[in-house]
């Protein structure tokens, strides 16, 4: 199998234009203004990655995914999703993508959720052994069954976005896309909802795009990411090597036999940031190997143990968002 049998989502210079209606400068009538959502976007997914697809509010984000799921046809460019032209055979395509919107429920409100699975077995015709196993497999993962006959409307958001995430998979999907999944939900069910899905991409193979603002989202679940900004595909990598770009600093905290004044470190770029007793916080440059502040200080001081803290995501994604686009990258190989 070489590298291009395994890609199922392929955008080749995209681009989405929306015509809006504004007042003019003299408020005479209202002026007709394209918006390009979506430009020039090139990119492509081969099976079994999960992606984090990133974006300030108003990038450009569900435009990329509505028409990937061929709800907007491209103004230019070309898009396939497991082969299929998704504006063209959105029908067809349905069998093979699943789709959940964090905001918005895909279940029957008045029904019971059990109701709502019945439904989604019929649409997708999915054949009984295949159904009940997953429906088995689901509702145990995501901890369902005591609300299996309550009416979807009774339900809290975290048991709804459970119960919307076992309606996206019931069809074997060969690919998700997920808009905001945890947005909204507490502690317990952003972790079931996270390890459900990093469950279903290791065991299923199932391919995953997320879109979230949840931080810890992409932390515990996208080795990749994507960056869009103002309809521009502005990263695509590793997220290691956005962390690294944009990181700012790393924090070397070591452990002293004994409390000592605030060390004093020749390492360029490195500086004690807090003394607590006998641990220490040294911040030292992202880009820049911790082992000779490590030398340093194990040289001239009594070192009993040590640990380095990489800058959390949030710092990284809001530099990145607030610092102009990046350098753009081709997709990893
Ligand atoms: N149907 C539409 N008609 C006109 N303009 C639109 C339409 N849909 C989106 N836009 C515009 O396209 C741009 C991108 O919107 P999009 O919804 O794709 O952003 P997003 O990255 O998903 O944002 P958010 O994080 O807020 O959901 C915005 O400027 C938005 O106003």
């Amino acid at each position: 199998m070489t590298d291009q049998d395994d890609v199922v989502i392929e955008v080749a210079g995209a681009t989405k234009t929306f015509v809006q209606r504004r007042r003019g400068e003299r408020r005479l009538r209202r002026e007709r203004v394209d918006v390009a959502a979506v430009r020039d976007v090139s990119f492509t997914v081969r099976a079994g990655e999960i992606v984090g697809y990133l974006g300030p509010n108003g990038a450009g984000k569900s435009t990329t995914i509505k028409m990937l799921i061929g709800v907007l046809t491209p103004t230019s460019g070309r898009l396939r999703v497991a082969g299929i032209d998704p504006a063209r055979q959105r029908i067809a395509l349905a069998r093979r993508i699943g789709v959940v919107f964090g905001q918005r429920s895909t279940l029957w409100y008045d029904l019971p959720l059990r109701d709502s699975f019945a439904l989604a077995r019929h649409l997708y015709r999915i054949p009984d052994d295949r159904f009940q196993a997953n429906l088995r497999r689901f509702v145990e993962m995501l901890d369902l069954g005591p609300f299996l006959d309550t009416p979807v409307r009774q339900l809290s958001l975290g048991q709804r976005m459970r119960g919307d995430l076992t309606a996206a998979f019931l069809h074997d999907p060969a690919i998700v896309y997920l808009d905001e999944p945890t947005i909204g939900l507490d502690v317990v069910s952003k972790a079931a909802v996270r390890a459900f899905l990093a469950e279903t991409n290791r065991e299923n193979g199932t391919t995953i795009m997320l879109t979230t603002h949840d931080t810890a989202d992409i932390e515990q679940l996208c080795r990749r990411v994507l960056v869009i900004d103002h309809g521009r595909l502005g990263f695509d990598g590793e997220l290691a090597v956005l962390r690294e770009r944009l990181g700012g600093d790393r924090t070397l905290v070591v452990d002293l036999a004994e409390p000592l004044p605030a060390l004093s470190v020749a390492t360029p770029g490195a500086r004690v940031i807090r003394v607590d007793g006998p641990r220490q916080w040294l911040a030292f440059p992202a880009t820049a190997s911790a082992a000779p502040l490590v030398a340093e200080i194990a040289a001239r001081y009594p070192l009993v143990d040590l640990s380095i803290r990489e800058p959390p995501i949030e710092e990284v994604v809001t530099r990145l968002y607030t610092s102009g686009a990046p350098t753009p990258r081709p997709a990893p190989d």
